[in-house]
């Protein structure tokens, strides 16, 4: 049997050993005062007992099961996210970290903490009305109508907890942003002293969130007075002949209890917010699914071409199929949109093409775009430099020595949180090294002499006038560097900054 089976099992075991010890201590209670001599005590005595061990031992492993099948669940949920995000570029981070700590966690555990709950009230109710009827319990009647209060009071929780759910998400999301934006500026916190007034708040999530526990306490609360009020109805009304039945104890028992059985399972049906809050979240992650073209070389024309939803304007250029080409303009006239738009990593507007074939959006296999702010991995040294597939180190020592990185020679050092530290163009040449070794045949490399001194930029160049013997090299920078053998430049006007957005193709 698969484990929620197993976990909702156990909790039936757990809720009807509970409610069975209830109406025989009730009735063994009544039956002690009026028994006749030899009236058996033994008997329900050790039926009570070995009831209160079914349900120790069937409370645990209902944990146990329920949290078993819990953790399999996130686990599963996660590596289910994971697999979204192949081929996905991803919007905002901050919401998927939400969504991979918290929201699977809460997908997961619909089973112990409310599925389990629920279906045991739902079959225990019945089951009781079955017995009573069959019994002829004296006020069957006010069992009848306990169900239905008690199926009132669940339907109105989740109709109301629904309704505070769909506010959550919105202040989460809004709490989220907020927070990334707040925290992403931290270093300029103490120049500017209203960031602290400005401070995100989680008061109207906090507040969203007392709203739904206050909404199942009142439930349970409820569940009581509707309780007391059958209790004195069914004392008022019931004759001196109920009085006399051993039987006659077992409603007030139970409805006494009532709370206890019957509330938890009321109190678990706000948890229907807080999934459907974590769905929600999940169905509106920020992703855009990236296509990957087969491998094309030769040489590239641009046709009207630029970075969709951008301030740019749009270029139309021939690009050998090897050499260098250099992408100059002004600071913000689109250099690295360009590269981006390129290389497939952004939506464009425009065409382009490359050996004559028209490239649909997307990345092509052998082309790669190496970033303006270069991206270190919490890695050692060798798998941020051939993280996708085994190098050998020989080679892997020849590339930091051609970027002038000889000094790290320890192939197996930590780099980014709890290892080494690294410059700014230390970044930089690792992302450019990464990029060497991947042995692409169109690189396109936003700002590689940023962040570099004289000597390096001048071996870089060196560097990359060899490998533009064979491979096209596209560059962005506003650095002129005299090494550097250009074969071609594409200059980036400004034409739309004053203008309109370049919009989607
Ligand atoms: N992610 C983005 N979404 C929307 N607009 C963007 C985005 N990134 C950049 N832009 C805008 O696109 C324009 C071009 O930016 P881009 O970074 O491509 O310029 P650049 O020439 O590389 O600048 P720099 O030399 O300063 O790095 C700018 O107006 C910028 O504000």
């Amino acid at each position: 049997m698969k484990t929620p089976w197993i976990t909702l099992l156990l909790a039936i075991i757990h809720g009807a050993t509970g409610l069975f010890i209830l109406v025989i201590s009730a009735w063994f209670i009544a039956a002690c005062a009026i028994a006749p001599a030899g009236f058996n005590y033994m008997l329900p005595a050790v039926v009570i007992r070995a009831l209160a061990l079914l349900r120790i031992a069937s409370g645990y492993g209902h944990m146990w099961a329920g949290h078993r099948d819990l953790l399999a669940r996130t686990a599963g949920l996660r590596h289910r996210l994971f697999k979204r995000l192949t081929n996905h570029r991803i919007g905002r981070k901050a919401q998927l970290a939400d969504a991979l700590s918290e929201h699977t966690e809460t997908l997961a555990s619909v089973w112990i903490a409310c599925i389990s709950q629920l279906a045991s009230a739902l079959l225990l109710l019945p089951l009781l009305l079955i017995a009573g009827v069959m019994l002829s319990l004296p006020g069957t009647i006010w069992l009848a109508l306990l169900g239905i209060g008690w199926l009132i009071l669940t339907v109105w929780v989740v109709v109301k907890s629904l309704a505070i759910a769909v506010k959550q998400v919105a202040a989460q999301h809004e709490l989220t942003e907020q927070s990334e934006a707040y925290l992403r500026c931290s270093s300029l916190w103490h120049l500017y002293t209203q960031a602290q007034h400005e401070r995100p708040t989680a008061m109207r999530l906090w507040s969203l969130e007392t709203r739904l526990n206050t909404l199942s306490q009142q439930a349970v609360w409820l569940l009581q007075a509707l309780c007391f009020v059958m209790l004195g109805l069914y004392a008022w009304y019931a004759g001196a002949e109920v009085y006399a039945n051993p039987l006659a104890m077992i409603l007030p028992l139970v409805l006494f209890a009532a709370p206890d059985w019957l509330g938890r399972a009321v109190a678990t049906t706000t948890f229907a917010a807080r999934f459907q809050n974590a769905q929600d979240a999940l169905a509106s992650l920020e992703m855009r699914k990236v296509n990957l073209q087969p491998a094309v070389s030769g040489h590239v024309r641009l046709q009207n071409f630029c970075a969709a939803g951008r301030h740019v304007a749009p270029v139309s250029a021939n690009l050998p199929s090897t050499g260098i080409v250099t992408v100059n303009g002004a600071s913000g006239a689109g250099k690295s949109s360009l590269l981006q738009a390129i290389a497939g990593e952004i939506p464009y507007r425009g065409r382009k093409y490359c050996a004559g074939i028209t490239l649909q959006p997307g990345l092509v296999e052998n082309w790669l775009y190496v970033e303006q702010t270069p991206v270190i991995l919490q890695a050692t040294l060798r798998e941020n430099l051939a993280p996708a597939r085994k190098i050998c180190d020989e080679a892997i020592r020849q590339v930091l020595k051609d970027l002038g990185l000889s000094s790290m020679k320890n192939l197996n050092e930590w780099l980014g949180a709890g290892g080494r530290s690294l410059s700014g163009g230390e970044r930089k040449r690792i992302a450019i090294a990464r990029a060497l070794l991947a042995e692409k045949q169109v690189l396109l490399i936003d700002e590689p002499f940023e962040g570099l001194d004289v000597f390096s930029c001048k071996t870089l160049a060196q560097l990359f006038n060899k490998i533009a013997e064979t491979k096209l090299l596209i560059i962005a920078t506003h650095i002129g560097v005299s090494q550097l053998q250009v074969t071609t430049s594409v200059t980036m006007s400004q034409a739309c900054q004053s203008d309109k957005l370049c919009e989607h193709a």
